[in-house]
């Protein structure tokens, strides 16, 4: 099973602009600078945070308990001018266990209630011996010699943006998330697809916008694991000149 954490900042839209619009860079530091600190507090648990909205910040939480968020909770609230509220969801599909996550916080109060703070929604954790996280580490091939090094930034930035809303499309259709991780790549918590359901849908994007992409699948008891043996399985499909759609490896423990 897989765990998933929404963390979501308490009233920030009042806040932004209170007493008046706040200068914009500053906003971008705080979130930039609050989504790198929440990476180091989840990611010394394996857990893995990804921007997802910036005001909302999805993480795969697999490893990390009901003390592990509120110590978060607690230095967030130490060294920065807002809190977080969190809810946390564990289920078969990672869609299921952030909507568990994100129903769980809701009905502790609206994201811009004055009088909701700090919350820690618990639904469920996954427990050890369930713990698991399938991640595959998706990738456009050759995107520096077909569009970096040739189009206009913008230009490969859109294109990354088509890739990605075609692959969230058709994975939310089987429970999977995406997120855009960098450059030309994305992750996807899809515990439950098989590596051919992911083959299929790469196929299919192929077929539609002329993209061909390559998967690393990893899993693993946490986030972080999953993610190491999905990109050594991206290595390997270059290794084999990006002939093969996907490659799955799966931590020894
Ligand atoms: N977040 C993240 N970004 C990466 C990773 N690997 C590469 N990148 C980014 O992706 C960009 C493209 O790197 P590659 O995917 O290796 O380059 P490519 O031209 O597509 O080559 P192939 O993928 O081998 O076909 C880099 O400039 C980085 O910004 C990774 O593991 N994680």
């Amino acid at each position: 099973m897989i765990q998933m954490t929404l963390i979501q900042i308490d009233n920030y839209g009042p806040w932004t602009v209170t007493p008046r619009p706040r200068t914009e860079s500053d906003l971008q530091m705080l979130q930039a600078n609050l989504f790198a600190d929440l990476n180091n507090h989840f990611g010394n648990k394996k857990g893995l945070v990804f921007f997802t909205r910036f005001d909302n910040l999805l993480a795969i939480s697999n490893g990390l308990d009901e003390e592990d968020h509120l110590r978060i909770q607690r230095s967030i609230r130490n060294r920065y001018p807002i809190t977080i509220s969190m809810g946390v969801g564990a289920a078969e599909t990672p869609h299921e266990a952030q909507k568990l996550a994100t129903i769980a916080l809701q009905k502790a109060g609206s994201a811009q209630s004055g009088e909701r703070k700090e919350i820690l929604a618990v639904d469920s954790l996954v427990s050890e011996e369930d713990s698991f996280v399938q991640a595959a580490h998706i990738d456009i091939n050759s995107v520096t010699e077909t569009l970096t090094d040739i189009e206009s930034a913008f230009d490969t930035s859109f294109m990354v943006n088509k890739a990605q809303h075609y692959l969230m499309t058709k994975l939310i259709k089987k429970g999977a998330l995406l997120f855009f991780i960098g450059g030309d790549n994305f992750m996807s918590p899809c515990n439950g697809l098989s590596e051919q359901d992911i083959e299929d849908i790469m196929v299919e994007i192929d077929e539609e916008i002329g993209i061909k992409l390559k998967a690393g699948i990893g899993r693993g008891k946490n986030a972080e694991d999953a993610a190491y043996m999905a990109d050594i399985g991206l290595e390997e499909i270059r290794a084999h000149n990006n002939e093969m759609w996907t490659w799955v490896i799966e931590k020894e423990y």
